[in-house]
């Protein structure tokens, strides 16, 4: 018998390999007009919209009957304003979709030479990521750039899906084409995959599907262990990581990257934990910004909570409820952090 998820995780791997060859070409090719803000001020370029109609569309034909959480929606791409990004974000997508068939890959998920989509086609499958999400049955979650702001600066950012099945996350894969394959062998360039199965462990993958290399957190002590955290401050208070670093006894700076390659980071020890803490009151987190993350840390022998020491509760709806935060890190260090991130919000609650 093949083992649970096999197919799943193959499909996802092959969504995202193909998003990441999409996002990685369109970003030296971006002009001005190509990127649009969106009602929250965040931006959103063609890369997000295409690498989103590519994973849905792939997903749709590998399992029709699967709701979707994605990120984005096709609504400004349906204006008559929007002709000209949505042509060119249908170009992008047909050509990711019917690239050569690469390793554990199958046509019968619409991909390969010959199988372009129509526009409704390809809009559609943008919009068939508006799921509400919820605690039961089987969804897929895509952030197709998260860490757009990173993208756009040329740093990291990561093409992100995940499977969940009544509210526990089950299989998760993560696509960072500007990750250092190994960050001691700088030759060894960028482009990495992650991908974890709930009871099967985390890997870590070249970006064309090979050399998979399990991975596992290792031990830290207060001068090994450095934060992973946010570029963007907006996205999570640094002053409050500072201080749990200082309540922690840690050395070392923190390292600040975006988007979800921080969990693959600390899956493969890069970082010793990861910190994101609100910087006020409005923001929810969103499923799709979660939850690969957190099985790739899980499978990779760590632990992730809330501020609370909750789990993170994925059957909530396209959110995380109300925002406690994130702490992730290995099973030696995790409690030692929950017990220094409360202490300094119960400070920072005295001092108000
Ligand atoms: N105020 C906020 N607090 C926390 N996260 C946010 C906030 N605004 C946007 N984000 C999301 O944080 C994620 C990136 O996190 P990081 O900064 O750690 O890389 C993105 O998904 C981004 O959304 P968006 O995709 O709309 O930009
Ligand atoms: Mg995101
Ligand atoms: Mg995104
Ligand atoms: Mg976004």
């Amino acid at each position: 018998m093949s083992q649970a998820y096999a197919t799943e995780e193959q499909v996802a791997v092959a969504a995202v390999r193909r998003a990441c060859h999409l996002t990685s070409s369109v970003f030296n090719k971006l002009v001005k007009n190509e990127t649009l803000t969106k009602d929250d001020k965040s931006p959103v370029t063609v890369g997000d919209f295409a690498a989103q109609a590519v994973i849905s569309s792939i997903l749709h034909h590998a399992f029709p009957g699967d709701p979707i959480v994605g990120e984005e929606d096709a609504a400004d791409l349906r204006e008559p304003s929007g002709k000209e990004m949505k042509d060119r974000i249908i170009a992008l997508a047909n050509e990711a979709l019917t690239a050569e068939l690469g390793l554990g890959d199958n046509e019968s998920w619409g991909i390969g030479p010959g199988q372009e989509k129509t526009d409704s086609e390809l809009l559609d499958a943008i919009d068939r990521g508006n799921h509400e999400g919820g605690s039961v049955g089987r969804m897929w979650t895509i952030d197709p750039i998260d860490g757009t702001k990173g993208f756009l600066r040329g740093e990291q950012y990561a093409v992100c899906l995940s499977l969940i099945v009544d509210s526990k996350v089950q299989v998760g894969v993560i696509g960072c084409p500007n990750l250092p394959v190994d960050p001691a062998h700088p030759e060894k360039g960028t482009g990495c995959i992650f991908t974890a199965v709930r009871g099967q462990g985390a890997q870590q993958w070249t970006l064309s599907g090979a050399n998979p290399t399990p991975l596992t957190i290792p031990k830290s002590t207060p001068e090994s262990l450095n934060f992973l955290e946010s570029v963007e401050a907006a996205h999570s208070s640094h002053s409050f990581n500072d201080r749990v670093s200082a309540l922690l006894n840690i050395t070392r700076p923190p390292t600040r990257m975006d988007s979800q390659a921080k969990y693959g980071c600390l899956a493969r020890g890069d970082g010793g934990a990861y910190l994101r803490t609100p910087t006020g009151v409005g923001y929810k987190e969103k499923i799709w910004d979660h939850a690969p993350g957190q099985i790739l840390v899980e499978e990779a022998g760590g632990i992730v909570t809330d501020s609370r020491g909750e789990p993170l509760n994925f059957g909530l709806g396209r959110t995380l409820g109300e925002n406690y935060g994130v702490i992730a890190a290995g099973k030696d260090v995790h409690a030692r952090m929950l017990e220094a991130v409360q202490k300094a919000l119960a400070e920072t609650k005295a001092k108000v």
